[in-house]
């Protein structure tokens, strides 16, 4: 099947610091060498810590942004060519929701307007169908048609993000990029937007690429993952496969890092040492050698490529074949490093909660 959109080679530095006479003086280099693919009707995950430049792939592929280098091919078509008309269409297929429904909707606007100006803007329904299309879109979501005459604040967190996911959905896209869209919602109604997306995602055959650095989010929606590390992908693979088995050590520490429901369960936290380092000024060879616990020469001087093993699982890493399998891992030190509590901070529902330890991000309610 070919595939909805096709990545390749994707890179974009920022400039992040001038001289006086405006040459550049330092890049970060937020997107360096991505590329992926993703299926009609299927959900990518981007996962990796803050400022490993998910935001900015997200950007690039919604062409908000122009790349340095790269590919891009949605739907069969080289996305960085598009003429005016086309790129306007793509507009339409090519949707975003963010984590924070309420800084996106205009407070000034009833729902109903809300919902009705993508349909007039793009000049999809004829005005006098406008309103029956604004109520069945509501359904659609899950929110009653009657609730167009109020306004974004009169709803809930979770309400908003429905409305959000509407206006997104009133277009008719073909792919939706959903950054963080659970993160700032309440623990309890996390699933509930969750599996809204999924029975969205099955009626109408909706792609998602989901932004997250929240692993056990990502673990209930995902039906491929991609791991990113200061601006590179270092594995990817089917979700079941990367969530049974990591094989980069990078991603085995991040699902170390994912708080187990049960207070008394037993998990093997990997604890990273050493200096994270930073997009700005990334170390050569691996950019993960300076926190990994399986350092050889190799990984200082020469980059490894993303591999793969020849059913869909790729790994970046120089040792992938040598370390044993995931399962056996033990923790590299039986406390919780300084390391370690900011690693889990940034991988569950936030600083606090990490501290307290034991966090559930998708809480215990039945999704
Ligand atoms: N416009 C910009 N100018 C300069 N640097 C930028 C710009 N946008 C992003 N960056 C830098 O690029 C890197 C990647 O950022 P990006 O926002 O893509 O990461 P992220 O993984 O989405 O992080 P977060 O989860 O915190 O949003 C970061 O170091 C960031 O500071």
């Amino acid at each position: 099947m070919m595939a909805l959109l096709e990545v390749e080679g994707l890179v974009k530095h920022f400039v992040a610091e001038r001289s006086l006479f405006g040459r550049a003086l330092a890049h970060v280099k937020a997107v360096d060498g991505v590329s992926f693919s993703l299926e009609a009707g299927k959900t990518l995950a981007l996962v990796g810590e803050s400022g490993c430049g998910k935001s900015t792939v997200s950007r690039l592929v919604l062409r908000l942004i122009e790349p340095d280098a790269g590919t891009i091919r949605f739907d069969g078509r080289d996305l960085l060519s598009l003429d005016a008309g086309a790129l306007r269409a793509f507009r339409r297929e090519a949707q975003i929701i963010f984590q924070d429904p309420y800084a996106s909707l205009n407070p000034r606007m009833t729902v109903g307007q809300i919902l009705t100006e993508p349909l007039a803007l793009h000049d999809l329904v004829p005005p006098a169908q406008r309103r029956e299309r604004v109520a069945e879109i509501l359904r659609l979501v899950g929110l009653e048609p009657r609730l167009e005459r109020r306004y974004p604040h009169e709803f809930s967190g979770g309400q908003r993000q429905r409305i959000a996911i509407a206006r997104a959905l009133a277009v008719e896209p073909k792919l939706i990029i959903c950054d963080e869209p659970v993160s700032a919602l309440d623990v309890s109604i996390r699933s509930q937007i969750l599996n809204l997306l999924r029975e969205l995602q099955d009626r109408l055959g909706l792609a998602y690429i989901f932004v997250s650095h929240d692993l056990a989010v990502v673990k209930h929606i995902a039906d491929h993952v991609a791991v990113m590390n200061l601006g590179q992908i270092v594995e990817t693979a089917e979700a079941d496969a990367l969530f049974a088995a990591p094989r980069h050590p990078y991603s085995r520490a991040l699902l170390s890092a994912i708080p187990v429901p049960k207070p008394r369960a037993k998990s093997s936290r990997i604890v990273l040492q050493g200096e994270i380092p930073s997009a700005l000024n990334p170390p050569p060879g691996c950019r993960f050698h300076t926190r990994c616990p399986y350092v050889v020469d190799r990984c200082r001087s020469e980059m490894p490529q993303l591999v793969s093993d020849g059913i869909g699982h790729a790994t970046a890493c120089h040792r992938t074949s040598e370390l044993p399998s995931s399962a056996a891992i033990v923790p590299m030190d039986g406390g919780f490093s300084p390391v370690l509590e900011k690693l889990v901070a940034a991988f569950s529902a936030g600083p606090e909660a990490a501290r307290g330890g034991g966090v559930s991000p998708l809480g215990t309610d039945p999704a």
